[in-house]
């Protein structure tokens, strides 16, 4: 949850300050804004025209700019930034910082900052182990500041030990889960189904269908991202969830996730139902595996599942949100809009086996969100930025119910 931040990245005098263009870079692709502030050690590592060129920003190192001698204010740069972070931060600095020793534009700019504060120190593992070190950054996590702790591995004096500095991709993580922990959706509870549901015909076999989980296990991922408190009713897929708020709950038949749902549902403010529920299962479920008979035929009877959706559309609340979707073959927005009614969806997403990457399995999807004003149509693209498509309409439909309620 980065998107719009404005992130001040320090960078000091360290072999490890390359690493900061990777920084840099995913911060950006997650839609962040970039101010470098280098140390005059830092630049002795990267030059500030290679970082300038990944930022689109003039690189600040000086009080005053090189160019025209424009003082480059500490003060609106500690208001600018949503976040600073210092990495890699040498000893040095963080003695600096520990100590408010502001020789240099960046701890200046520190000691300005009114945002959270991120230090991911780099240096040798003795440098790092020295109690000087070590006192210096219980300090700074004693003023609040955020200490991203290095890594073990092989150093720059070829010595192996805890001193190089976190992952730029679990550097940019930490950020991320620090803002998603207080973004838009903190506080909400939100019910999502996801994947097939196996409608067993005797023990080895079963009726399903083709979905993968991939779109609702992506809705659950952006949910938690934005703070929320997710519970994932899981028919059987071979997926993992990643986000420490995602509560999963693995189903396998439509009984199974028809309990789940009504279980979770009341205490949700808002309920996903992505899940491709089996419309029917074996009247019969038999005891033993069925031997092929003689003949060619085996005749199965069949009976409609319990309807999930249309169980909680009847006893949803005006402080409660009801999102479906639909897979359809034809009439596509005809069918969608009547399940729109049928079901009491807030808005229901249509997705059509007709468009190529839509769909059961595709890492990719092409969506329209239809609600009784109209519809809004979004191009193929990832399940992972489909996501956030559908969510940012969930956050912004649940900001309004909580303005009306
Ligand atoms: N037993 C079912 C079947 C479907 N759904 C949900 O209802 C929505 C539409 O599913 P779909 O199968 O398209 O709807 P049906 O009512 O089964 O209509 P159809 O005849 O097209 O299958 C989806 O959010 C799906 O998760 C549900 O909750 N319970
Ligand atoms: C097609 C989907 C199951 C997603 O497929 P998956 O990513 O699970 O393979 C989902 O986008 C969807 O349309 N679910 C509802 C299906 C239905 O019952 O209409
Ligand atoms: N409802 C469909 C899944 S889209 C089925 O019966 O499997």
């Amino acid at each position: 949850m980065l998107k719009g931040k404005k992130i001040i990245l320090g960078i000091t005098g360290s072999i490890a300050a390359y690493k900061a263009c990777y920084i840099i870079r995913g911060l950006i692709r997650q839609g962040a804004e970039v101010q470098v502030v280098i140390t005059p050690a830092g630049k002795e590592f990267i030059t500030p025209i290679t970082l300038s060129a990944l930022t689109s920003k003039p690189v600040i190192s000086e009080f005053f700019a090189q160019r025209d001698g424009t003082w480059n204010s500490h003060v609106d740069l500690g208001l600018w930034a949503d976040a600073m972070l210092i990495a890699p931060a040498t000893a040095s600095t963080i003695g600096k910082m520990a100590n408010g020793i502001a020789d240099n534009m960046l701890i200046t700019t520190y000691l300005s900052a009114k945002a959270p504060v991120f230090v991911a120190p780099a240096m040798d593992l003795d440098m790092y182990a020295h109690p000087s070190t070590q006192k210096n950054l219980d300090i700074l996590r004693s003023f609040g500041n955020h200490i991203i702790e290095p890594g073990t591995g092989e150093l720059a004096s070829h010595l192996v030990g805890k001193g190089r500095m976190e992952e730029p991709e679990n550097i940019i993580r930490v950020l991320d889960e620090f803002f998603a922990a207080n973004g838009e959706l903190k506080g909400k509870k939100i019910m999502i189904t996801a994947g097939p549901t196996y409608e067993k015909i005797d023990p080895v076999r079963f009726i399903g269908n083709y979905s993968s989980g991939k779109m609702g296990f992506a809705l659950a991922e952006e949910c938690a991202r934005r703070g929320a408190e997710v519970t994932l009713i899981a028919g059987p897929v071979q997926l993992e969830t990643r986000h420490s708020r995602i509560r999963r709950i693995d189903v396998e038949s439509a009984e199974e996730m028809y309990a789940a749902s009504q279980a979770y549902f009341f205490d949700s403010d808002a309920a996903i139902l992505c899940a491709a529920v089996a419309d029917f299962r074996p009247e019969m479920v038999a005891g033993k595996k069925i031997k092929r008979e003689k003949g060619e035929e085996l005749t199965l009877h069949l009976r409609a599942t319990k309807d999930i959706a249309a169980s909680l559309g009847a006893v949803k609340r005006k402080d409660q949100l009801l999102v479906g979707f639909a897979l359809e073959t034809n009439n596509e927005q005809q069918n969608a809009e009547g399940k729109l009614e049928r079901k009491n969806f807030d808005f229901i997403v249509l997705n059509s086996l007709n468009d190529a990457g839509a769909g059961f399995r595709h890492d990719t999807n092409k969506i329209s969100i239809i609600d009784r004003k109209g519809r809004t149509d979004y191009p193929l693209k990832s399940k992972t930025k489909v996501a956030v498509d559908i969510i940012d309409r969930l956050s912004n439909e649940l900001k309004h119910l909580t303005l009306n309620s």
